[in-house]
């Protein structure tokens, strides 16, 4: 079964929304120039709410050493989604620090960039294939070309990110076989208003595609 990640939430009926929909994590982005930041405090509520009903990733973006370990002690998440050009160096350390899950967005312009993204094998428990960061470096609803995931022999564990709707999902499944794919704007009504109908459409879709 395909692992879903529903990214951005902020609020508790969405969390309730993506469990009973079939998401296996939720995503909460403490990075004060999206429309999906939750400050520590209520990321931390947010994660309380949540559990171990599921996998609470948060989601940092070039965080300081101080605001990473503050977060990390607030929030106490499962996993931690470094989004943004944090080095290989930087990533082993927190891993070795906390021994939470680290995952490493790459952004994904061409196959060099995929080639170049081996430097993070041994820093990130798995590897979260987006589209080129832009004016923000995720989270605005650009995709890539899949095509070049397609025939990758992958060392890692790896997911797929970057402009996935209810509608495209399947399609993106069946071009690159990801095993995990990760929504945030695509499950919206407005930016950072998360819509429970394409939340359960996306999760619908994804589990449509496990069964074929
Ligand atoms: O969701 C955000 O606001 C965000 C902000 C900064 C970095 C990453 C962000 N989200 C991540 O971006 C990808 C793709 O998002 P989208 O589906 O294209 O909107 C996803 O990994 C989110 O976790």
């Amino acid at each position: 079964m395909k692992n879903i990640k529903i990214c951005g939430l902020s609020t508790e009926a969405a969390i309730d929304t993506a469990i009973d929909a079939g998401a296996t994590h939720i995503g909460l982005v403490h990075f004060p120039k999206s429309p999906r930041h939750v400050s520590l405090e209520r990321a931390a509520e947010l994660r309380r709410y949540a559990a171990d009903r599921i996998k609470t990733v948060l989601l940092l973006v070039n965080a300081d050493a101080h605001l990473t370990g503050l977060a990390i002690t607030k929030v106490k998440p499962d996993i931690i989604q470094f989004h943004g050009s944090e080095t290989p160096a930087w990533l082993r350390a927190i891993r070795d620090k906390t021994r939470l899950g680290v995952w490493k967005a790459v952004g994904l312009r061409d196959a060099g960039t995929l080639e170049r993204s081996a430097r993070y094998h041994d820093a990130a428990d798995l590897l979260l294939f987006d589209a080129p960061a832009k004016a923000l470096p995720g989270g605005t609803g650009a995709s890539f070309d899949w095509s070049l995931l397609a025939d990758h022999q992958h060392k890692v564990d790896w997911g797929l990110a970057g402009g996935l709707t209810p509608d495209t999902v399947g399609e993106a499944l069946a071009a690159t076989n990801a095993s995990l794919v990760d929504v945030s704007s695509g499950v919206e009504s407005a930016p950072g208003v998360k819509d429970m109908d394409k939340i359960r459409a996306f999760c619908q879709a994804v589990r449509e595609f496990d069964r074929h």
